[in-house]
């Protein structure tokens, strides 16, 4: 029997790569692929036969495997890229530029030979130059690269909100926008709960504290971890992207796009509120700001262009 169900590629089988497969799996999303470099002992392939072990128990028709074999990719419906270094207390994410850019024209290279149709989020830090350098390696096209960041700054975001007003994160919608780094601009004005306007129901200066921590939400959980970065709601976000797109369900969602003038900016990758369907990214929403809001934003463009400008 040959069952004609999804395929998902999760490259890096790290804290991101192997939650995102877990999660891919128990939403029945396709078969999961989980690839990692070659190594003495097999970690991948002993997370894979794990996972594939809990199916049973979940009751998820969903199989995994383990590879360092970009072969065993072959035809990827969606490629989940969480490969590279995390970054460690006391660097930003802009320390992993170089090592990382090394890292995503490696894995571009493979992808773009192995399954030249698929679309592709980027998971790996410094995220927004690393987009544009899958986007740059693969010649894929704009719509087919995507980055994750607005989804989990936007639910960090969410979850500090429910938890001052003490009401349920599902009710708390909002979105943020940018960079994904201490400049990124969660939007307040934007924010509701349940429909009504966030602003009338917190006042400013806790909102301000809100919008602080959220901005340096990455590097609390860098400082209580020790020794790596996030994982669990980042491969919640990046999952939840993936879905979007398998399931053709037409989700308004912050992701990193292509921008060609858009917002003011050109050949730039940064996070704006997105449709994401079958094809990948399906329209860039553009918003009018109010002049603090782009003023912000052109803050936060010009962060990311710098990294940009380093990259080889
Ligand atoms: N955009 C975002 O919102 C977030 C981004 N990140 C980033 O995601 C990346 C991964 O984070 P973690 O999973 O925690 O790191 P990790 O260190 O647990 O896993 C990374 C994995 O990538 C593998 N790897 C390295 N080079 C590779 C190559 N050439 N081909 C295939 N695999 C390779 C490593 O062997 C390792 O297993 C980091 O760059 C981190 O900063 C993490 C959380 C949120
Ligand atoms: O902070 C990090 O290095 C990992 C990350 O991007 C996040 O958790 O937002």
């Amino acid at each position: 029997m040959t069952l004609k169900r999804k395929k998902i590629a999760v490259i890096g089988s790290g804290y991101t790569g192997a939650t995102a497969a877990f999660l891919v799996a128990q939403k029945e999303l396709g078969d999961v692929v989980l690839v990692d470099i070659p190594t003495a002992e097999n970690p991948t392939k002993g997370k894979a036969l794990d996972m594939w072990q809990a199916a049973p128990v979940q009751g998820y028709d969903a199989y995994i495997t383990g590879t360092s074999n970009y072969e065993d990719t072959k035809d990827s419906d969606v490629v989940l890229i969480t490969a590279g270094v995390a970054r460690k207390p006391g660097m930003t994410r802009d320390d992993l530029v170089q090592i990382n850019q090394n890292v995503m024209k490696s894995v571009s290279k493979e992808i773009a030979t192995y399954s030249p149709n698929a679309i592709v989020i980027v998971l790996t830090n410094p995220v927004d130059a690393m987009t544009y350098t899958v986007y740059k390696e693969t010649g894929f096209p704009k719509h087919r690269v995507i980055g994750q960041s607005g989804v989990l700054d936007t639910a960090r975001f969410r979850a500090f909100i429910a938890e001052e007003l003490q009401m349920s994160v599902k009710d708390v919608t909002g979105f943020v926008l940018g960079g994904h780094g201490d400049t990124m601009v969660p939007l307040t004005r934007y924010a509701t709960v349940g429909g009504i306007p966030l602003e009338t129901l917190i006042e400013k200066e806790r909102l301000d504290a809100i919008v602080d921590r959220t901005r340096k939400g990455g590097a609390e959980i860098v400082n209580l971890l020790g020794n790596g970065s996030a994982y669990y709601a980042p491969a919640a976000a990046m999952v939840e992207m993936a879905e979007a797109i398998l399931k053709d369900q037409k989700r308004v969602l912050p992701a990193i796009a292509y921008l060609e003038g858009e917002y003011g900016y050109h050949d730039l990758y940064l996070g704006v509120p997105t449709l994401l369907g079958a094809t990948g990214i399906e329209r860039i929403f553009e918003l009018t700001l109010t002049e603090d809001e782009q003023q912000a934003l052109d803050q936060s463009a010009k962060a990311v262009e710098e990294v940009k400008n380093v990259l080889k």
